[in-house]
This record gives C-alpha cells, sequence and structure tokens, in this order.
C-alpha cells in the first residue's frame, strides 16, 4: 500500500486507574519526538475534564455523555475520519471511558482501518493494581469480569499505583494477569511512568493481531454466554456489563466551602467509585481539578483552559442521583 497508515493506540482500563495519567505523558513524549499526535476522548460524562489535562494544542476529538462502545456505531468511525481529513497526526490515543469494553472499540478501528488509513497498533490497558487485587480477593463482580476483559485485550500492561501495594501483593497481581494474558508485556508502574520505548516499540509490528484473535475468541465465548438471548444484535452482548452504571453531572451555581466537599466526598456512598471536577472553593483563591478513584481523594491547582464552568461528574453503580445533587445544593446554599 503506497500511503502510511496512522498508528491507532487504544488506551484502555477501569475508571480512575491511571489512564489519563499514562496519556499526558506520552502525548509530550511523542512530541518531544517531533511527532503529532491526536485524541480521541470519550466519557461517560457530560464535560471532559480529562481534556484539560491535555495540551491546547492537541487535536481531540470528544465523544461526551456516553460509553463509545455502547453508542451508535459509527460515532467513532466519525471521529477517526475527521481527525485523519483535517488534522493528519502521526497518531491517535483513543481513551476509552472506564467502563467500556474494548472489545467494541477494536472492533469499530479495525473496521474503520478498511475505509481509512488508520491502523490499530495496540491496545495498553492500565490496570488499577491495589483495586484488581482486592476484588479478586472478596466480591469477583462485574468490575472485575470487566477489568477481567480489558486486561485479556492488551498488548501491553500497566499494573499502576504500585505504591499502595505492599511488595508483596505485587506478585500476586502479576500472577493473576499472566493467567489472563499471557501474551502482553506487563509492568509495574507508579503514575503510570513506564519506558516510552516499550510504547515506540509498538508502533513497529502488527500488535492489533493479538487483539483481534481476542475479539473471536471472546465473540464466540460471549454468544455461547448469550445463546439464550432474543435481542442478539451483532457484537452488542456485553451490553449487559454496564448497563447499571450511572452518571451524574452537578453543575456548581456557587462556590462552596474546601472542608466540606471533602468531608461530602469522603462520605459518597460506595456505589459511587469515581468522581471528578473542577471547582471553585469559597476559601481558596484557585480553582482546582478534583479526582477521586478507588476511595482515593485528589486536589490539583489548575487554570483551566477556556470557559469551564465549576462542574463535577460522579460516576457509579446504581446509587441515588437525587441524593447527592442535594447534598451539594446544601454545600451551596450553605455558602450563599
Ligand atoms: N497513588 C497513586 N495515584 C495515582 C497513580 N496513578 C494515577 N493516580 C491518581 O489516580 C487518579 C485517576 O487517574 P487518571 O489518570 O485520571 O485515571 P483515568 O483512568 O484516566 O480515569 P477515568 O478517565 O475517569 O477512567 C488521579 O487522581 C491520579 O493522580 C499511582 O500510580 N498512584
Amino acid at each position: 500500500m503506497a500511503h502510511k497508515r496512522i498508528t491507532v493506540f487504544v488506551l484502555s482500563g477501569f475508571l480512575g486507574s491511571g489512564k489519563t495519567t499514562l496519556l499526558t505523558k506520552a502525548i509530550d513524549h511523542f512530541t518531544e519526538a517531533g511527532r503529532k499526535p491526536a485524541v480521541i476522548m470519550n466519557e461517560i460524562g457530560e464535560v471532559n475534564l480529562d481534556g484539560q489535562l491535555v495540551a491546547e494544542e492537541v487535536p481531540m476529538s470528544e465523544l461526551l455523555g456516553g460509553c463509545i462502545c455502547c453508542s451508535s456505531r459509527g460515532d467513532l468511525a466519525a471521529a477517526l475520519k475527521e481527525l485523519v481529513t483535517n488534522e493528519q497526526p502521526d497518531l491517535i490515543f483513543i481513551e476509552s471511558t472506564g467502563i467500556a469494553n474494548p472489545i467494541e472499540i477494536i472492533d469499530e478501528v479495525t473496521d474503520a482501518s478498511l475505509v481509512f488509513p488508520v491502523e490499530l497498533k495496540a491496545v495498553i490497558t492500565v490496570v488499577d493494581a491495589p483495586q484488581l487485587l482486592e476484588l479478586s480477593r472478596t466480591s469477583r463482580g462485574k468490575t472485575y469480569r470487566l477489568m477481567e476483559e480489558q486486561i485479556r485485550c492488551a498488548n501491553l500492561l500497566l499494573l499502576n499505583k504500585t505504591d499502595l501495594l505492599p511488595q508483596s501483593a505485587l506478585q500476586e497481581v502479576d500472577a493473576l494477569v499472566r493467567e489472563w494474558n499471557p501474551y502482553a508485556s506487563v509492568h509495574f508502574t507508579v503514575f503510570s511512568q513506564i519506558d516510552m520505548q516499550l510504547i515506540e516499540a509498538l508502533t513497529e509490528g502488527d500488535a492489533g493481531q493479538h487483539a483481534r484473535a481476542e475479539v473471536k475468541i471472546t465473540h464466540e465465548h460471549e454468544s455461547h454466554k448469550h445463546h439464550h438471548d432474543h435481542e442478539h444484535t451483532h457484537a452488542r452482548h456485553h451490553h449487559h456489563t454496564h448497563s447499571h452504571v450511572m452518571a451524574y453531572t452537578h453543575f456548581f451555581e456557587r462556590a462552596v466551602d474546601s472542608n466540606a466537599f471533602e468531608e461530602f466526598v469522603s462520605k459518597l456512598p460506595k456505589e459511587v467509585y469515581r468522581a471528578k471536577g473542577i471547582l471553585s472553593f469559597s476559601d481558596t483563591a484557585s480553582r482546582f481539578l478534583f479526582q477521586f478513584a478507588y476511595r482515593e481523594m485528589d486536589f490539583v491547582k489548575i487554570t483551566p483552559q477556556g470557559e469551564v464552568p465549576d462542574v463535577a461528574v460522579f460516576i457509579g453503580e446504581n446509587f441515588s442521583k437525587e441524593a447527592v445533587r442535594s447534598a451539594l445544593l446544601r454545600l451551596e446554599s450553605a455558602n450563599e
């Protein structure tokens, strides 16, 4: 084939595992190396907060308010087409939502590659190692199964947040993921810090091959599992996995007290497993990017790009949006 194909990487991993942390590092690396990266960012919430962390000059396409793996087929292909046509990047990172099953995305990118000059080179999955370990020892519910799928599809696996695990636990997580995926290269990381040569190396071969084989295997497995389904539409089986996940987006009318907000977050019901936002506090001068992932809370000073409202997104399973909303309204009115 005469023309060069644009490398596509899919960044997968559960909510809050460290995908954006990796994305910003990878973008810096490729930009410094004289290559032009572009991003397709998918968010369950209605606002793209992670996009705030990516330099303004990086072309970005946003798919908001839902998970690409569930939204109408074609959205992702349209975003790829637009970036390829308008920006001619050297590589494209697709950051999926933390609840996405990467198989659907792999499928859509490989379909798109029949029509546009793009090539899926690798699926990179970032694993919240402490969370995976705890789930493996306790509940093993839907989240655990989704993490398993995300791990199975990967060519490169980052076992992240190892700073939060004792040395003795590392081997246990390592053994678990290698059992699910003996093909991927596996790396322990802190703040998704990885040797970028490993990602460079993925731009060489056709790493998508493993992913495609995995798609086939999983589809076969899934169709067997859902054999009795009446609504058995092509490759949409996994909807069952996260139809229960929901997001509430709160736009603040006024600044809230930082301590009261922190206390509110620490008391969120356990069904809310991810939250993030951009906030102005009544008792601080700066604005903050706030993160809450698997019980860890983090506030970073930020000067948002463009006009960004004070907003927070809460993601979880079957929680009362109304309860979250009224608690936040109370915080706001306490500051009237
Ligand atoms: N302690 C610790 N925190 C980390 C590490 N990596 C990332 N974090 C923090 O975890 C939070 C979530 O990180 P992100 O990179 O935004 O995670 P994500 O996977 O992009 O999240 P979603 O897009 O919501 O799915 C942030 O507060 C990070 O600073 C790590 O290795 N150790």
